[in-house]
């Protein structure tokens, strides 16, 4: 591809592979205590397992998967290494990668950030990448920028699922509307003519009972905390109301835990996917 011509955005393949796959995320959290209910060491060889695992079983079949970052971070180069591999071989089944490393700061390291992530000739290139926004919407310009060279998306935390998010994201700004508000509306502002879909999005707990805000951003909305946190597919419609639509809803643990049987993994995904379709349907 010449310099000048452009990738196919991150919202139009987000949304293909959501018509044809389903909406559903599932994250790859190797939390210590899950290497440990799977007959793994804490151990590079036992990260390397699950997450070989994880891949095989589930990503030519979801629309996304989400490494959490921190839990390859934790293991140094060589958890890297294996989070590298992974992304690679997900995106070769089919599935878009979310990479959910939650990045925030000044625009100029911020720079950095977007070329580790949204940069094609980056080791660790995925379609999309999580950061925050709370050092000022404009600090995200260059990985709102580089998405758009590389066609990737940016997932811009909004109301968290964590119950502490509230504090900060609920607080109200200068203009009079909550901080999680004025963020949503930047991220309107990006999305503005896309079509079928934006591609920043914005993450929003499913834990949340009622969102509150409007969200009505034509992007993508990633919403965790399903399964482990306690939310469940049929809470979707109450907390997204008309814009469930766009809804990308994301299980860890919840899928996670019925491994290391392959079988078993794909079932407990294809059970969410149902309860998803089944929820948003009845919308
Ligand atoms: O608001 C947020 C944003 C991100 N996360 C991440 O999603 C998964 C949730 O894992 P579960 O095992 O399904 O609880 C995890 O990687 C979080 O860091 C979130 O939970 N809430």
């Amino acid at each position: 591809m010449s310099p000048l011509e452009t990738a196919e955005p991150f919202g139009a393949r987000l949304r293909h592979a959501m018509d044809t796959r389903g909406p559903l995320c599932v994250g790859i959290d190797p939390h210590a205590s899950l290497l440990t209910a799977w007959g793994l060491n804490d151990d590079i060889a036992g990260l390397e397992r699950f997450t070989r695992t994880v891949v095989e079983a589930i990503a030519d079949r979801v629309a996304v998967l989400k490494p959490q970052s921190a839990f390859f971070e934790r293991f140094g180069s060589r958890g890297i290494a294996v989070l590298e591999k992974a992304v690679a071989e997900a995106r070769s089944a089919g599935a878009l990668v979310l990479m959910d490393a939650k990045r925030g700061d000044i625009g100029s390291t911020m720079g950095a950030y977007a070329e580790t992530f949204l940069r094609k000739d980056s080791p660790l290139f995925s379609d999309a990448v999580t950061v925050s926004p709370y050092l000022g919407f404009g600090s995200l310009r260059p990985a709102l920028d580089q998405a758009v060279i590389s066609g990737c998306g940016v997932f811009v935390l909004a109301l968290t699922s964590n119950p502490e998010g509230a504090e900060v994201q609920r607080s109200t700004s200068a203009g009079g509307v909550s901080l999680a508000q004025l963020m949503l509306n930047h991220m309107a502002d990006e999305n503005a003519d896309a079509e079928p879909l934006g591609s920043v999005g914005a993450v929003v707990g499913a834990t949340l009972g009622e969102a509150g805000v409007d969200l009505d951003i034509n992007g993508p909305l990633l919403a965790p905390g399903i399964g482990a946190q306690g939310a469940t597919p049929a809470d979707l419609p109450g907390v997204f109301g008309s814009a469930v639509g766009n809804v990308v809803p994301s299980v860890s643990r919840g899928v996670l835990r019925h491994g290391p049987d392959v079988a078993a993994l794909r079932e407990s995904a294809a059970r969410f996917a149902d309860e998803v379709r089944t929820a948003v349907a009845g919308a």
